[in-house]
């Protein structure tokens, strides 16, 4: 099953509510939120005072991805603010087995993202905590990046560490995904599929999100 998560870091900040609504009637399966510190990446975003703004505005589950150092600081705000699924970056945690049962503590669901360099390896000894593992295809920090085709083998390699495990961890991709990536990324085993500014760039979005899709289910046929 394909499920695609726009991204809300491409949308008009100043009608980030109405922007939401719109994908979310276009079928979308999750809102992903950036958040960026301007430390652990060369950017700032958003905080958890967005996700609770955009809580009441939809039912969609909430997908905050935490790009940000020493994330333990921050993830009861995150819970607090209603998001439903927190990713933390491996290369930002020291102890990443107790970051992930802490986002667990609140009764969130978990996930570890890797950068396009990070080995799926640092996964093996959390991966049974995981609701869902995300694999960075551009460098984290910025929208609109060009697809990193190398990291394609690693969603093969992940995607056989937990068949192998009989888990039902979801895998997610992000950065560069638009309807002429995805198949790759879906035939290798992602079931995930942020996409940013190739639905928020585009005057009709939900066409957008409609061929990107497509071309994901294609893929898989
Ligand atoms: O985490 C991210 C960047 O660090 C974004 O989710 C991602 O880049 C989405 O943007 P696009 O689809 O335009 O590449
Ligand atoms: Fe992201």
């Amino acid at each position: 099953m394909i499920k695609i998560a726009p991204s809300i870091l491409s949308a008009d900040f100043a009608r980030l509510a109405e922007e939401v609504r719109e994908v979310e009637k276009a079928g979308a399966d999750y809102i992903h939120i950036d958040v960026m510190d301007g430390q652990f990446v060369p950017n700032i975003t958003m905080g958890p005072n967005i996700v609770k703004a955009l809580r009441p505005v939809t039912t969609l589950p909430l997908d905050v991805h935490l790009m940000i150092a020493d994330p333990d600081r921050f993830i009861g705000d995150f819970a607090e603010a209603g998001a439903d699924i927190i990713t933390v970056h491996a290369e930002a945690c020291t102890h990443l087995h107790r970051t992930v049962q802490l986002i667990r503590s609140y009764g969130v669901k978990a996930g570890v993202v890797l950068n396009p360099h990070t080995p799926h390896e640092v996964l093996e000894y959390v991966i049974d905590d995981l609701d869902m593992v995300l694999l960075m295809t551009v460098n984290p920090g910025f929208g609109g990046q060009s697809f990193i085709r190398e990291v394609v083998p690693k969603i093969s390699k992940v995607c056989a560490m937990i068949r192998a495990r009989g888990l039902s961890t979801e895998i997610e991709v992000d950065g560069g995904i638009t309807a002429d990536t995805i198949a790759e990324c879906a035939k290798a085993g992602a079931n995930v599929f942020v996409a940013g500014s190739a639905i928020y760039n585009k005057e009709d979005r939900a066409a957008a999100l409609a061929a990107i899709r497509e071309a994901g289910v294609s893929a898989l046929q």
